[in-house]
């Protein structure tokens, strides 16, 4: 079977969508895999389904892969992308409502950027210097001096790995403030690599690093190895609410594929 299919990237975090409406995409590993390979396939960190949702107050849902094929949580830079996909297909113009799989998004449209509306976060958990927390996916927090001479690689996967997080596993940002921006790296799980950046996972750096004094003013600027972010929204000691996600989102290129 033929389905079409468009490439988008958000800060260099990119991805394989397609608009499922009708159904036609049938969800497959191995065929997930397929089609995120670099070097087999078009090459992404996920694919996102854009399908019709049963709550009639959204203008569609999120149905989120990660690059191994499987359905995971949630993914800021996938829905920041989704939106803008969404807008494309002209389904929505200068606000969207979606549901995915960890609740409701608001998000609104501009030229050159999405803000996306995250989950509020209940708890930010100490581990000694470290920290934990879930923007919508699992996120382990390192400060960390000279980031750009650490092997994300083998750092990342060690903590994802670790007893701590078993078979479940998480995502793991590597943060170090730097002149009234926060440079941030992180491993992804279920691409099991460094990805050139990730919408949950700074939008958890941002919260990590407020909530730890480490960072004290609104938006938190965030530099990636892809592009700059920022993050805003309300705390209240350990609740932060009110939490928005925004930078740009953009159409690579599109094409067809044999399913
Ligand atoms: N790239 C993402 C996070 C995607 C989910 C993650 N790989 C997981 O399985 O937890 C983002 O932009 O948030």
């Amino acid at each position: 079977m033929t389905v079409k299919f468009y490439k988008y990237q958000g800060t260099g975090n990119d991805f394989v969508m397609i608009d499922n409406r009708e159904g036609i995409f049938k969800n497959d590993t191995k065929v997930i895999q397929r089609l995120c390979d670099r070097k087999f396939g078009i090459g992404a960190d996920g694919l996102i389904l854009l399908e019709n949702s049963e709550d009639p107050e959204d203008d569609f849902k999120m149905v989120y892969f990660n690059s191994d094929g499987n359905q995971s949580t949630m993914c800021g830079n996938g829905g920041r992308c989704l939106v803008r996909f969404a807008e494309f297909l002209n389904i929505v113009e200068k606000t969207a409502i979606f549901t995915a799989i960890d609740g409701k998004h608001h998000a609104k449209i501009e030229a050159d950027k999405i803000h996306l509306q995250m989950q509020d976060v209940a708890e930010v958990k100490e581990l000694g210097t470290e920290y934990f927390l879930d923007t919508g996916s699992p996120h382990h927090i390192v400060f960390t001096p000279e980031i750009q001479q650490l092997d994300v690689k083998k750092e990342g996967a060690a903590i994802r790995y670790n007893e701590v997080y078993k078979a479940e596993g998480t995502n793991v940002n590597f943060v170090e403030p730097q002149d009234e921006i926060l440079q941030v790296r992180t491993y992804e799980r279920g691409v099991e690599d460094e990805t050139l950046s990730c919408g949950t996972g700074v939008t958890a750096v941002a919260i990590a690093s407020t909530y730890a004094k480490k960072y004290n003013s609104l938006p938190v600027k965030i530099q990636t190895p892809g592009g700059n972010l920022e993050i805003s929204f309300k705390q209240n000691g350990n609740q932060f609410t009110d939490v928005w996600l925004s930078g740009p989102a953009e159409q690579v290129f599109e094409g067809v594929i044999e399913c």
